[in-house]
């Protein structure tokens, strides 16, 4: 993990069995993700994108409330670094970022809770990003804040301007955003 990490998100590395044709590995248990205290999290929706080009970055988004979304993310087929954003207001670390490299090789899969922003730049062509979520896509309550904000100042390791939606493109700032999630000291 890229910066010394935020509290809430987490990274989970599912076992691998290896042999001879290769391996095999449950990418999601009910009941590991209770051994890790995850166990109240619903998951209703299992998503997956396709980006051709290396260097193509979606993010950073939300869903606000009542309809805001945890999200465990994977990826499947070459490589990203995977990003969540402390986006909760009042919260110490508001505005904090974690970075993760996900990818097929080494299996890894990102928790990212409700209240955090999330993206990602894919750093391989041809990549393939799954992941489940624990609400239903509700477009109303879609948002996004800008990846480049220089307040949020992510280092996303990009040599050339990254591949973006037009949606993207024109998100606002985080000082510009709304705050649709408040912190609460648990
Ligand atoms: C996210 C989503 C999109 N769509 C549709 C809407 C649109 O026509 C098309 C592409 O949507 P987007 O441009 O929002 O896709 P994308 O930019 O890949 O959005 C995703 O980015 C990552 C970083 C996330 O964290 C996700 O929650 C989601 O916001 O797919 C659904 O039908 N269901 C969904 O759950």
């Amino acid at each position: 993990m890229i910066s010394d990490g935020l509290a809430d998100v987490v990274v989970l590395t599912p076992r691998r069995f290896g042999d001879e044709r290769g391996w095999f590995c449950e990418t999601f248990s009910a009941a590991r993700m209770a051994e890790a205290g995850l166990g109240h999290l619903n998951w209703v929706q299992d998503n997956h994108s396709f980006s051709a080009a290396k260097g193509t970055l979606r993010g950073l988004h939300y869903q606000a409330p009542p309809h805001a979304q945890d999200k465990l993310v994977r990826c499947s087929r070459g490589a990203i670094l995977d990003v969540a954003v402390d986006f909760r207001a009042g919260s110490p670390t508001f505005a904090k970022w974690v970075a993760v490299e996900l990818s097929a090789a080494n299996g890894q899969q990102l928790l990212v809770p409700k209240g955090f922003l999330h993206g990602f730049v894919t750093l391989t062509d041809d990549t393939e990003v799954q992941y489940k979520c624990t609400d239903f896509y509700a477009p109303d309550c879609d948002g996004a804040v800008r990846w480049d904000d220089p307040q949020i100042g992510i280092d996303w390791g990009l040599t050339a301007p990254p591949v973006l939606s037009a949606k993207d493109a024109a998100a606002p700032l985080l000082a510009d955003a709304p705050r649709p999630f408040q912190w609460e000291n648990k």
